[in-house]
């Protein structure tokens, strides 16, 4: 029986990590859950999953101590979880930089991690890449494209790689210029086409921040330079990534959007039990396969995230929070759809870099990006 910890368990990844958990009752014991403020979805977690011990919530707003013997309150609510129960595997599904403090203690505890929280190794991956040299712990890929790359990875070696390919859905604007991007409102741009997906991805994955991310995130997971990292658009993501090896073998896994498949490949890795597909592919009726090379002047944002993830330090941290900022802003109608990237390359440019940060560095740079965004649009009094 393995002991499960989920961050943001009310969240897009947290309720389809519960089903996963509901399908395999003799495998998985969910003894902690945390959340920012629906403390109405998590008491009906705790009372579907009588098994769970500690529960965290970032806001104090409702009394659900009488659910169990600890509940945390706070920021911090997520590391005192993680210090109160006895775990196995964490499956980090909470948004934002706020996830890279409980990846790094769960790491400390000896304890691996299931990670779709990218925000951990965007901005710290160099803090967390050393964690888990030195406890030999282990991280398994819940984004769809690494799941897909380290699927395609059991097929060989590691040396043996040529490159890996992630595919880009190019996401709500794909099919306009970046003339036509003035206007466009909050709604549009959380109409992703493919999948359905939290707020803060879904406008990640339409200024291609997210595709940045996840050049970052491959960088980090799986252990290889940035020349060795490519991004192609492939508009029915259908392919979700691909693994080129020298002898010139391409392997791709395939799948319907749906997000099960990775988690649950996460958390039982290398078995693959029985899984129903809500909407099962059908090769012989829905199977098209487009593909057109990247654009890196219609999608900014992806060649500064290289840029950024070469030179290392402290700049993920600051690409990461300009952007978890001016996301807010953006959905909260008080910036453009256009000036989120405006305020990601101002916010790096004018970062103080650091080459080799702590995570109190890491700290002070997301939330010196943060107020940078703030006053750059003057809404410091908002
Ligand atoms: N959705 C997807 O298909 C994919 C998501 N990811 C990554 O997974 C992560 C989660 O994404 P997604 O599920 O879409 O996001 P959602 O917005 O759907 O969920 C976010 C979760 O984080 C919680 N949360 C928000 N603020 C806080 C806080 N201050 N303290 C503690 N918890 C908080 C939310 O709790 P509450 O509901 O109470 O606010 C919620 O449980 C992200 O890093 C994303 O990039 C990666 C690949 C695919
Ligand atoms: C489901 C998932 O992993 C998301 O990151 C998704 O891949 C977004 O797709 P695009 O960023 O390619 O639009
Ligand atoms: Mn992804």
């Amino acid at each position: 029986m393995k002991r499960i910890v989920l961050l943001g368990a009310t969240g897009s990844i947290g309720r389809q990590t519960l089903d996963v958990l509901s399908k395999h009752p003799d495998e998985f014991s969910l003894v902690g859950i945390c959340a920012g403020h629906n403390a109405k979805e998590l008491k009906e977690i705790a009372e579907a999953f009588p098994s769970v011990e500690v529960i965290g919530l970032s806001e104090n707003k409702e009394d659900i101590t009488f659910l169990c013997d600890h509940v945390f309150y706070g920021e911090d609510n997520m590391v005192q979880c993680l210090q109160h129960c006895d775990y196995d595997l964490l499956v980090n599904a909470v948004v934002g930089f706020r996830g890279l403090k409980p990846t790094l203690e769960s790491l400390r505890q000896g304890k691996d991690v299931a990670l779709a929280n990218k925000e951990s190794l965007v901005a710290g991956g160099v803090l967390v890449k050393k964690m888990l040299e030195k406890t030999n712990t282990k991280l398994y890929p819940i984004d769809s494209e690494h799941s897909a790359i380290f699927q395609c990875l059991q097929a060989g070696k590691k040396e043996e790689v040529r490159r890996l390919i992630i595919t880009a859905s190019g996401g709500s604007f794909r099919d306009r210029t970046r003339e036509q991007l003035q206007d466009v409102s909050v709604e549009q741009a959380l109409s992703h086409p493919n999948w359905n997906m939290g707020k803060r991805i879904t406008i990640d994955s339409a200024t291609m921040v997210n595709k940045g991310f996840e050049v970052i995130e491959a960088h980090y997971l799986f252990d290889l330079p940035y020349e060795k990292i490519d991004t192609v658009l492939h508009a029915q993501s259908l392919i979700h990534s691909m693994v080129e090896y020298n002898d010139n073998a391409i392997m791709a896994q395939l799948g319907s959007a749906d997000m099960r498949l990775p988690i649950q490949y996460a958390l039982m890795y290398p078995n693959r039990p029985y899984l129903k597909e809500e909407h099962p592919l059908d090769m012989t009726k829905t199977l098209t396969l487009d593909f057109k090379e990247m654009d890196y002047e219609r999608y900014p944002m992806l060649k500064l995230a290289y840029q950024v993830g070469k030179r290392e330090g402290n700049l993920g941290a600051c690409f990461n929070g300009a952007d978890e900022k001016a996301v807010e802003l953006f959905l909260d109608k008080k910036i453009s759809f256009l000036q989120i990237e405006e305020s990601i390359e101002k916010a790096v440019e004018a970062a103080t870099f650091v080459a080799d940060p702590t995570l109190e560095d890491l700290e002070r740079t997301d939330q010196e990006a943060r107020e940078f965004v703030v006053r750059y649009w003057g809404l410091e009094n908002q």
